[in-house]
C-alpha cells in the first residue's frame, strides 16, 4: 500500500496515456512491452519466469506480496521481468516461511516498479488497444523527457531475447543411469518444466540456446525437449536451423511455448504478434483427441498461424483455446514430435496438463 513518504512515480505507455503512481521497488527508469497477467496468485514464479524478459507486467491482482517472497519459489535464479505495475505492492507479509519482503526482493534485483495505479482501468485499455512499449520512472518526472527515453525502446516484434537468458554452459539433471535421456533446447528454461521430467525418472542435458546438433548427439539423447522463452521465435533463425535438424532425426520431441512456436517454424508454419497475447492461470484449452478440457497456464505474446496449420499436410491440431479458438497445441504426423502452446508445468497454475509429460516420457520408452 502506498505512503505519504514514498516517491512519485510515472509510467508512460506508447500511445501517449500517462498513470501517476508511487515508486516501489528500486527507485530508477525501466522500458519494455506492457502486458498484463490475470494470475491471482504465484507472484514470484511470473517474475522469475525468463520467458517475460523484456516485458514490464501489470498483474490484475488488486493485492501482491502479501505471502513475502520464499528462496526455493523461483523458476530461474533472478527476477526477469523488466518492471512490475500494481494497485497495491505489499511490503508487509503475513507467511511465516517467508524469506523476504517484495520490496525488497525487488530492490535487490533492481527492478523499477509502480503502485497506486488503477490496473482496472489501465488493463482495459492494454486490452482493447494491445501490446505496446511504456517507461516507468521514479527519477525522471517530466512526461516529454520520458517520451524521447521510450521512443529508442526496440519493438518486441522482431526480438531475438532467447539467447539473452539461455544457460552459458550445458548441466545435468536426474539419473544419469536412466533409460531416458533428454536433451533440453534451452531458450530461457522455467526450472519446473525440467523437474516435471526428472520427476518422471528422465535424465537431461540443458544445453545453451545456439547449441547444434552435433553438440545435442554428444549425449546419446533418445528424446529432444524445446523449452519456453522470451521474444519473437520468428527472429531465431540459429533455433529454426536446429529444430529442423533435431526433427530429421525422427526422435521423440516436445515443446512448450516457444518450443511449440519453433516446431511450428520448423515445420514451415508462420507465427504472428497475437494483439494483447494470453498471461493468466486459468484458459481453458480443449484436448481435440480427448474431448477433454483443461484449464491452463499460459504466458505467451505470439501465436501460431491458423491459417497456415489448417493447410500443412504434416501437422494437426491437437488443442484450441476456448476463449478464441487459437492453436493451443499440434502434432507433426510423420515425426514423433508435439507441442503445446501453453505451460503444463503449470507453475503457478491447474495441473491439468501435467499429463503431457507422462505422454513425452511414454513415447520415448516405445521409440527406444
Ligand atoms: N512462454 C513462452 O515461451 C513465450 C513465448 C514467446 N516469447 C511469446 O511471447 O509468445
Amino acid at each position: 500500500m502506498s505512503t505519504p513518504l514514498q516517491k512519485q512515480a510515472i509510467l508512460l505507455l506508447e500511445d501517449g496515456t500517462v498513470h501517476y503512481g508511487k515508486a516501489f521497488g528500486k527507485i530508477g527508469t525501466t522500458t519494455g512491452e506492457i502486458c498484463f497477467n490475470t494470475g491471482m496468485t504465484g507472484y514470484q514464479e511470473v517474475f522469475t519466469d525468463p520467458s517475460y524478459y523484456g516485458q514490464i507486467i501489470i498483474m490484475n491482482n488488486v493485492h501482491v506480496g502479501n505471502y513475502g517472497i520464499k528462496d526455493d519459489e523461483v523458476e530461474s535464479d533472478s527476477v526477469k521481468i523488466r518492471g512490475l505495475i500494481g494497485r497495491n505492492l505489499e511490503e508487509q507479509y503475513s507467511r511465516k516461511l517467508a524469506n523476504a519482503s517484495l520490496d525488497t526482493y525487488l530492490q535487490m534485483n533492481n527492478i523499477v516498479c509502480i503502485e497506486g495505479v488503477d490496473t482496472r482501468d489501465l488493463v482495459i485499455h492494454v486490452r482493447q488497444k494491445g501490446a505496446m512499449n511504456c517507461i516507468i520512472s521514479s527519477e525522471i518526472l517530466d512526461v516529454e523527457e520520458l517520451k524521447k527515453e521510450l521512443a529508442k525502446v526496440p519493438s518486441m516484434d522482431g526480438l531475438e531475447l532467447a539467447s539473452k537468458v539461455s544457460t552459458n554452459e550445458a548441466y545435468t539433471m536426474g539419473d544419469p543411469n536412466s533409460e531416458v535421456r533428454i536433451a533440453v533446447l534451452d531458450y530461457g528454461t522455467k526450472q519446473h518444466i525440467l523437474q516435471c521430467m526428472v520427476d518422471r525418472g528422465a535424465h537431461l542435458k540443458v544445453f545453451p540456446a545456439k547449441s547444434k546438433l552435433a553438440d545435442l548427439k554428444a549425449f546419446s539423447p533418445n528424446g529432444y525437449f524445446i523449452s519456453n522463452g522470451p521474444g519473437d521465435p520468428a527472429a531465431m533463425d540459429y533455433a529454426i536451423a536446429t529444430v529442423k535438424d533435431v526433427l530429421n532425426e525422427s526422435k521423440p520431441t516436445f515443446g512448450i511455448c516457444l518450443g511449440h512456436q519453433l516446431l511450428a517454424l520448423a515445420s514451415g508454419i508462420n507465427t504472428f504478434k497475437m494483439h494483447h497475447g494470453h498471461r493468466g492461470l486459468n484458459h481453458p484449452v480443449k484436448n481435440l483427441i480427448t474431448g477433454k478440457c483443461e484449464v491452463t497456464t499460459q504466458n505467451h505474446g505470439f501465436g501460431v498461424d491458423p491459417k497456415e496449420v489448417s493447410k500443412a499436410t504434416n501437422v494437426e491440431i491437437t488443442h484450441v483455446n476456448l476463449n478464441d479458438d487459437s492453436i493451443e497445441g499440434i502434432r507433426l504426423k510423420d515425426r514423433p514430435a508435439f507441442s503445446v502452446q501453453y505451460h503444463p508445468e503449470s507453475t503457478p497454475g491447474p495441473h491439468d496438463s501435467r499429463y503431457l509429460f507422462d505422454d513425452f516420457i511414454e513415447l520415448i520408452k516405445k521409440h527406444k
